[in-house]
């Protein structure tokens, strides 16, 4: 039989590609190399930030429908996706980022309150605001429940006919009008392709002859024990937070409130080492858990200063950031969802939206100039 649609890689995009393919009425097929649910990519766990505040207007457009879409999930699922908790920004008052940042959320009216040094403890006790640094709370942001999201997002698809065949690897794709996949078990047929393949997607597109400047990292995803359990949790009101240009390192520090692990918070560092990913955990860098033990150390006093559990994950960078949502430039029946460079899954739904109109051949919802793989050859690295 022939799909309508074959997307590869069932993350949080494939899966929300698939979904809207589905409620588009097309007859999709969701292949994933790993028996599901796994823990081998990027979006697994169990919590992300969700929020608008972004320096560029285009991710903060797209975010006002992306909130409408995960609340459709939820009430098409039956299931809590979202907690509001606020977004607590932190850094260097005259910053260049810090002010982009600030003047962005003005501009678009994103919901935020701007907190002055000396009423900023008694909003967010048991943090050391530093010295020279602004702090503002994006008050609508807060956390997506992520392992449940992914489920939620390929039962409905299901529900709406879709087939997933998990723990099978695709292996080779043949373009043509009929493209074929072929797995290690099987060989499909479809008109149209989606490739989602997270951390592979530059070993599958490799198959279709197309190279991206894509590098995969690995996040060391630490929790921290709260001395006194409770102090920064969701239930005492506790945001998540970004911290910009911490003074101990080059690239932000973020965290989210204690919730899924009770007494225990997850603050990270937003960058990691490169590593292949069929042998993460050959990557065995600690200096960014260094830093943040540093960090909080001087930052956040009511955490053990020493990493309780640490847990991994994979970011696939693009050299500017950001993502990549094009045709293939050879074959345009190829879609491409690639590089979320570790900030993607909050757009998963609007991510699926327009890679499911590109593959249509519709006109996408949103500009997707930034995303083109065009600005690559303009600027090869
Ligand atoms: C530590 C961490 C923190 C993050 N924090 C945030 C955050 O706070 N907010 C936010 O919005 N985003 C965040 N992100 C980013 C977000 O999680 C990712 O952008 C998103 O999960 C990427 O999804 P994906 O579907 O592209 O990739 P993946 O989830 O990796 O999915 C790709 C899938 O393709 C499959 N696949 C690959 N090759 C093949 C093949 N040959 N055959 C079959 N299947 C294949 C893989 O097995 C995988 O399941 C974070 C990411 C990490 C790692
Ligand atoms: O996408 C986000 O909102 C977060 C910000 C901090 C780094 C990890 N990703």
């Amino acid at each position: 039989m022939v799909y309508e649609c074959i997307v590869i890689g069932a993350g949080i995009q494939g899966s929300f590609t698939a979904y809207h393919l589905a409620k588009n009425n097309k007859n999709t097929l969701l292949l994933e190399q790993f028996v599901l649910p796994h823990s081998r990519g990027s979006s697994h766990g169990q919590t992300r930030i969700i929020r608008k505040a972004y320096e560029e207007d285009f991710y903060t457009h797209m975010m006002e429908e992306s909130y409408e879409l995960w609340a459709q999930l939820e009430k098409e699922a039956g299931l809590k996706l979202y907690r509001r908790t606020g977004l607590l920004l932190m850094g260097p008052e005259n910053g260049k980022d810090f002010q982009l940042i600030k003047n962005s959320v003005q501009r678009n009216k994103v919901p935020t309150v701007v907190l002055e040094r000396h009423e900023f403890s008694q909003h967010i006790p048991n943090v050391n605001l530093t010295s020279g640094d602004a702090a503002i709370v994006e008050t609508t942001a807060g956390v997506l429940y992520a392992d449940r999201a992914l489920r939620a997002a390929q039962m409905v698809f299901q529900s709406h006919g879709g087939v997933i065949k998990d723990g099978e690897k695709v292996i080779n794709i043949k373009p043509g009008d009929l493209i074929t996949v072929t797995t290690d078990s099987g060989t499909y047929q479809a008109k149209n392709l989606v490739i989602t393949a997270g951390p592979w997607a530059k070993t599958l597109l490799s198959h279709t002859g197309l190279q991206l400047p894509l590098q995969v990292l690995r996040i060391n995803v630490c929790y921290w024990k709260e001395k006194v359990p409770g102090s920064y949790s969701i239930s005492n009101r506790f945001p998540c937070f970004i911290q910009m240009q911490p003074k101990e390192a080059e690239h932000d520090i973020y965290g989210l409130p204690s919730n899924e692990y009770p007494g225990l918070m997850k603050v990270c560092y937003h960058m990691g080492s490169e590593t292949e990913p069929d042998e993460r955990d050959r990557q065995t860098d600690r200096r960014d858990v260094d830093a943040l033990s540093t960090y909080i150390s001087r930052c956040f006093p009511g955490l053990v200063p020493v990493p309780a559990v640490v847990e991994s994950c994979m970011y696939t960078v693009t050299p500017d950031n950001n993502f990549v949502l094009d045709r293939h430039p050879t074959y345009s029946n190829i879609v491409i969802g690639a590089g979320f460079s570790g900030h993607g899954f909050k757009f998963a739904p609007i991510v699926g939206k327009v890679l499911c109109e590109l593959s249509m051949g519709q006109n996408p919802s949103y500009d997707l100039s930034p995303f083109s793989i065009q600005r690559f050859q303009d600027n090869p690295k």
